[in-house]
């Protein structure tokens, strides 16, 4: 909606026959977006091939666990011009691989690709509510081309050129945003959640540098500014599967409740198993990834984090 509103030619592809038909014909997304007028010239249809005819530009937004099986399918068909750009947040589920490394691998060094992320929930971007990302690519051309698509007068695309830190954040703020929901679900006050989100931005930072990764990165849009929305705006659907597990409910019945995905489900285990493989404490993620996983209550995971030994804040400087 929004790169149509740019007048961009933009055709959605969707797998659902009836939602296809609803935002073709009535211009509206009625399971996703009920009560959004959708741009005119927003086409929309079944036909992945149609989808991707003279496409200059390919933006995938599939949830993480979809995300191979969709580049797998649209490789075949992409036009030789067309880079691809993601707008799904988390690693592939299973492997951990970072999406860039799924989309290098499965489409092909020479294709452009890029990352975008940052605060946005899309109920707000569709609603034309003003709105800042980031736009992460190896490939400067590119970069200015997806950011240019996403720019308008609601919304200031950024660029940069770090592809795994810009992955790492958005990755990481849905486990974390599930911390501070199952605090506000327990009643744990607001000390508690600024106190979350400021030590979660800590374990953001950290894992990044353990890989390689720039610091500035997680403390822009990709990371600090998805953080803040995620961890405190009750659009997001893994602060709400938090917010319910702290009141008691069932991760089942969480889960059916909020009726979309919620990536941190897949997120928090290939979260550690990074931080595993880099010898990275992550005490909140492992709560997290615990709670999920049912192992451990939200009382015995507040009582774990709140048991660790005192610490410096900042055992050594993050920014060299
Ligand atoms: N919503 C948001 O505010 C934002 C979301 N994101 C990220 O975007 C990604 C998608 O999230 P979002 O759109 O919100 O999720 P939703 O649950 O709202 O929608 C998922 C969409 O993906 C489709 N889908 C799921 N599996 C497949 C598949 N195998 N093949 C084709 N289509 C599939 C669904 O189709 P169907 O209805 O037929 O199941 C549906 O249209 C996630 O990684 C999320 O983190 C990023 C920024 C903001
Ligand atoms: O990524 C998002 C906003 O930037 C959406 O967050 P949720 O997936 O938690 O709803």
């Amino acid at each position: 909606a929004l790169i149509a509103r740019h007048d961009h030619p933009t055709v959605l592809w969707g797998r659902d026959a009836a939602a296809v038909a609803a935002i073709e014909g009535g211009g509206e997304n009625p399971r996703y977006l009920p009560g959004i007028v959708l741009p005119g010239a927003l086409r929309a249809t079944t036909s992945l091939h149609e989808a991707l005819a003279d496409a200059e530009l390919v933006l995938v937004v599939v949830p993480s666990h979809a995300f191979a099986e969709t580049l797998r399918a649209l490789a075949p068909l992409r036009p030789p011009q067309a880079g691809v750009a993601w707008a799904t947040k988390g690693f592939e589920p299973g492997s951990g691989r970072f999406l860039h490394e799924v989309a290098a691998e499965m489409l092909g060094d020479e294709v452009p690709l890029a990352v975008v992320t940052g605060p946005s929930f899309a109920k707000e971007v569709a609603e034309g509510l003003p709105t800042a990302l980031t736009v992460h690519s190896d490939d400067a051309a590119f970069c200015r081309q997806v950011a240019d698509a996403l720019h308008g007068p609601a919304f200031r695309a950024y660029t940069g050129n770090d592809m795994r830190g810009a992955e790492l954040g958005g990755a990481m703020k849905n486990v974390l945003a599930v911390a501070t929901g199952v605090a506000d679900g327990m009643g744990l006050g607001l000390n508690a959640r600024a106190g979350l989100i400021t030590r979660g931005l800590n374990e953001m930072l950290r894992l990044n540098i353990a890989l390689g990764g720039r610091p500035e990165t997680l403390m822009g849009l990709a990371g600090l500014g998805d953080l803040v929305l995620t961890c405190t705006g009750d659009l997001s659907r893994n602060r709400r599967l938090g917010l319910a597990l702290g009141r008691g409910a069932t991760i089942a019945d969480a889960v059916r409740e909020i009726g979309q995905v919620v990536e941190s489900l897949q997120t928090a285990d290939e979260v550690m198993r990074l931080a595993n493989a880099h010898g990275i404490e992550l005490p909140i993620a492992e709560g997290v990834r615990d709670v999920l996983h049912g192992t451990v209550t939200p009382a015995e995971g507040l009582a774990r984090l709140m048991a660790r030994e005192r610490k410096a804040e900042y055992p050594q400087s993050l920014f060299g």
